[in-house]
């Protein structure tokens, strides 16, 4: 590798053109900075697959995912799972299925509580309605014209419509609106969608601004660690094509390269827990114990119903529509559960059936289970240890359980089984037992995609961010993305992470 050659100057450098970092470069520019864009990935390009909503299965293990796997999960027989992750302009959003998701009003709540000023619901909702563009006649959120097209009211498809009334043959009440008042019932999914086609915060966010004066994207650079002059962060290096290129920040550097990218660029840095760093010959900047620790995620189990009727194919829209949030206990302050459904048998390599069902994917939201990102080793091509340590607290396999249990109850029900003459495939006697349930489940559990945490935010040592996302120990740097996050929230967190890009934005442009 050469020695580093171009040089970059801004004011400011975001690292990772993400679901976040597409907002927070936009944000800035807006506020008169110049503004410094490095991705992995590439740009300047569309990818049909991406675009159409109908495709983001061929994506997995693309060019445009990072790919991760996991280490062997000790609790999941020893399975490595996927994590799959976006590497382009627009991130993960490239990737996702699209569902827009605000979380609970207690989440942010918790965040305020736990040491955080400026994060309770009431300071964030008028942030999540400045995003939006709602894309319906819904009188509750009219006035909403933000960037971010957010599709609702549409014609669900067939299946999807005969599974949100057997969910209510099974009990749950019909949610026109789980980003309202309450998120507890099913309802149809709110989607980043125009026109049928994918809308990621790049479109909506960096689209505007390619070629403006005052904003440079560099894509295709790989960035492997953050420079310092004495405390304060002053630039990024990075790998293109071969060669090592640096860019220079007159005022901060903001990491957004997301739950995996941003504590492993922290790590690779010196910033992190002392005695590991040390251990990887990694010279300390500042001690951080937390960075990479408190990996949270989401998980999904699946019930695989057959039907004997062929499904019909929806065009401009994904295969999942339809999703319900539940409790695992009736006592529970706020839902646990949140099963999405999709239009086809998603099958495990193990499993077979015909080619025609819906897959419930049972879904937990609120995990128990906590894991950690650590290095392997010094180099950026030393593979990352990444361990969710999923279902490690019991606790998730009975909440796990109740909601493969609830699938199954709307599997069972007349709109499926009479109107499809739908019957269930998996777990099907598998789950006869509970043992049998609980180990289908440990065989079964596969990510939700929403990994977040490792660089928290809070005031305690374990700490990685303040209030205000300024990492702490060090000066000129701040981290905006789904890593901040003290908890994950309770749904998707797409829409968390681009509110989070706002207030980062926000407190980057209005000091105190
Ligand atoms: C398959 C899948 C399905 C999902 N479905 C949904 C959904 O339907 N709804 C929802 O709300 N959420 C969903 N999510 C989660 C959601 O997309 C993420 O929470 C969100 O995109 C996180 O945003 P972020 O900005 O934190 O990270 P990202 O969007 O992942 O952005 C990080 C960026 O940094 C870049 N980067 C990383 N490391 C480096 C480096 N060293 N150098 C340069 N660049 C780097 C990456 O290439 C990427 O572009 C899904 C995620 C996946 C993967």
């Amino acid at each position: 590798m050469s020695e580093p050659s171009n040089r970059f100057q801004a004011d400011v450098i975001v690292v990772g053109a993400g679901s976040a970092g597409s907002v927070v470069a936009r944000r800035l520019l807006d506020a008169g900075a110049s503004v410094l864009l490095v991705e992995a990935g590439p740009g300047g390009q569309r990818f049909p697959a991406v675009d159409d909503p109908t495709r983001m299965h061929e994506l997995w293990d693309s060019p445009l995912d990072w790919g991760y796997r996991t280490v062997p999960q000790e609790h999941a027989h020893g399975r490595r799972l996927h994590l799959p992750r976006g590497r382009a302009v627009g991130g993960s959003h490239n990737l996702n299925a699209m569902i827009w998701v605000r979380g609970n009003p207690a989440d942010y709540d918790d965040w305020a509580a736990r040491g955080n000023p400026g994060w309770t619901w009431k300071d964030v909702r008028p942030v999540f309605d400045r995003i939006e563009a709602v894309d319906s006649a819904q009188e509750e959120q009219e006035g909403q014209e933000g960037p971010l097209h957010i599709l609702t009211g549409y014609e669900p498809s067939p299946a999807h419509r005969s599974i949100v009334e057997a969910a209510q043959q099974a009990g749950l009440p019909f949610n026109p609106d789980y980003n309202g008042a309450s998120q507890d019932g099913v309802s149809f999914m709110q989607f980043t969608i125009r026109e049928h086609r994918r809308w990621t915060t790049a479109d909506a966010y960096l689209e505007p601004i390619l070629g403006s004066e005052g904003f440079t994207l560099v894509t295709g650079a790989v960035v492997h660690r953050l420079l310092f002059e004495g405390e304060r962060c002053v630039g990024v290096e990075w790998e293109r094509e071969g060669v090592l290129e640096h860019g220079l920040a007159g005022q901060e550097v903001v990491l957004s390269a997301g739950a995996i990218g941003s504590p492993e660029i922290l790590m690779r840095s010196g910033v992190g827990d002392a005695a590991d760093l040390r251990s990887h010959g990694i010279a300390v900047r500042a001690d951080l114990p937390g960075v990479g620790r408190n990996l949270q995620d989401h998980w999904l189990v699946p019930v695989i119903v057959a039907t004997g009727r062929p499904i019909p194919p929806s065009h401009g829209l994904p295969h999942t529509q339809s999703h319900l949030f539940w409790r695992s206990h009736p006592d529970l302050p706020v839902p646990d559960l949140q099963p999405l459904h999709f239009d086809a048998p998603l099958y495990e390599r193990w499993m077979e059936g015909p080619p025609d069902g819906v897959s419930l994917m049972a879904g937990l939201v609120r995990p128990a289970s906590h894991g950690v990102i650590r290095l392997s080793g010094p180099s950026p091509s030393d593979p990352l240890l990444i361990d969710p340590r999923v279902l490690s607290r019991h606790a998730d396999v009975t909440a796990l359980a109740a909601a493969v249990r609830l699938c199954q109850e709307i599997a069972a029900a007349p709109a499926l089984r009479e109107e499809w003459d739908a019957y269930e495939l998996y777990p099907g006697s598998l789950a006869d037992s509970t043992e049998g349930l609980h180990a289908y489940i440990r065989e079964t559990v596969i990510t939700y995609h929403h990994q977040s945490g490792t660089c928290r935010m809070g005031v305690d040592d374990q700490a990685v961010v303040d209030a205000r996302l300024r990492v702490r120990g060090v000066e000129g740097l701040r981290v905006a993305d789904a890593s901040i996050m003290p908890t994950v929230t309770t749904g998707n967190t797409n829409a968390p992470a681009i509110m989070i890009a706002e207030k980062a934005a926000e407190f980057m442009t209005q000091p105190v």
